[in-house]
């Protein structure tokens, strides 16, 4: 898939806003058939970067192209679905009527029907868009985003305040949408969601790309272990040990973060002969995204 040239592009991207550096000299690239997750602490550029792609900002300097044309043109936009934070959509309209307005923009739309099953709002068509609660709400923005097809879809932040189902819900209907080729980006403060959707993880901190990759390389781009065993051994003398990051009990488990795990692992063994159920896990992508922004957080605290 990365060998075929990518549906959108940001190539050097800067933006500032006064003296806040948004996006500084970003490189992103989408792809057919993916979904690329924008991670990044509140603040760090995502939907500065999603702004450019949409042609709702201009960069500064570097480059910004989708389907290798300058976004935000209609020919560009008829190709493209968005999902954003705020959506000012009218209260007094049916869900009917707003799918129906939306889909007329669009060569070749999705049936209703097709839009009532991927976005979950069976029941809901007749209702006026202002009556529905925040989570339905949300429903009804996904439908209108994917209604017409879009080679290229944007979702920022989709899940917030959807419930479980819902939010599985969206998740099956990407899926679906991936597979018939769209290219997705999508922005999550969720890590469980960007392990469970994305091809792709791009991390943003301080309007600077840090890390890119699939999950695996990004999780990889930390060397912390999580290590789990059943021992006597005290949990508040295991976290004085070199290399551990944090120690603590649960039950009869013991919990141990280590960075690098070898030395504490055979430590361990050393320590306790009696030792069972030893488990090493790699770090998860949270503990890899906490890793790779801990920077703007000591910024902030500095500021
Ligand atoms: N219109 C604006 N005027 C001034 N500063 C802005 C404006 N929009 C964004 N910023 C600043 O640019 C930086 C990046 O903001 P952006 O909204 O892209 O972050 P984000 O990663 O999407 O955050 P969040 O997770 O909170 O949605 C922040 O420091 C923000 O305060």
């Amino acid at each position: 898939m990365e060998s075929t040239p990518p549906l959108a592009v940001l190539r050097g991207a800067c933006k500032r806003y006064g003296a806040t550096r948004a996006l500084d000299r970003v490189d992103l690239r989408l792809h057919a058939g993916q979904v690329t997750a924008l991670l990044g602490v509140n603040g760090a550029g995502k939907s500065t970067a999603v702004a450019l792609l949409l042609g709702l900002l201009a960069a500064d300097a570097g480059e910004a192209s989708v389907f290798g044309r300058a976004p935000g043109s209609l020919a560009v936009r008829r190709q493209c679905g968005a999902m954003l934070q705020t959506a000012a959509l009218p209260d007094r309209l049916e869900v009917g009527e707003l799918l129906d307005m939306v889909r007329a923009g669009y060569r070749r739309p999705r049936s209703v029907a097709d839009c009532v099953a991927l976005a979950g709002l069976d029941g809901l068509l007749g209702r006026r868009y202002g009556k529905l609660s925040g989570g339905q709400q949300r429903r009804v923005q996904f439908a209108l985003a994917i209604c017409g097809r879009p080679r290229l879809l944007f979702l920022d932040e989709p899940t917030t305040g959807l419930d479980i189902d819902a939010r599985q819900g969206l998740w099956a209907a990407v899926r679906e949408l991936v597979a018939e080729g769209s290219a997705v980006l999508l922005t999550t403060h969720y890590l469980e969601e960007a392990e469970a959707l994305s091809d792709r993880v791009a991390v943003l901190d301080g309007g600077r790309l840090v890390a890119e990759g699939s999950v695996d390389e990004v999780r990889a781009r930390v060397s912390l272990r999580r290590i789990r065993c059943r021992s006597r051994l005290a949990a508040e003398a295991v976290a004085q040990w070199p290399g551990v990051v944090e120690a603590a009990r649960e039950g009869e488990a013991l919990r141990i973060a280590a960075e690098p795990a070898e030395p504490v692992v055979r430590r361990l063994l050393e320590s306790d002969p009696a030792l069972r159920e030893l488990e090493i896990r790699r770090a998860g992508l949270a503990d890899a995204f906490l890793a790779l922004t801990r920077s703007t957080d000591a910024r902030q605290e500095a500021a």
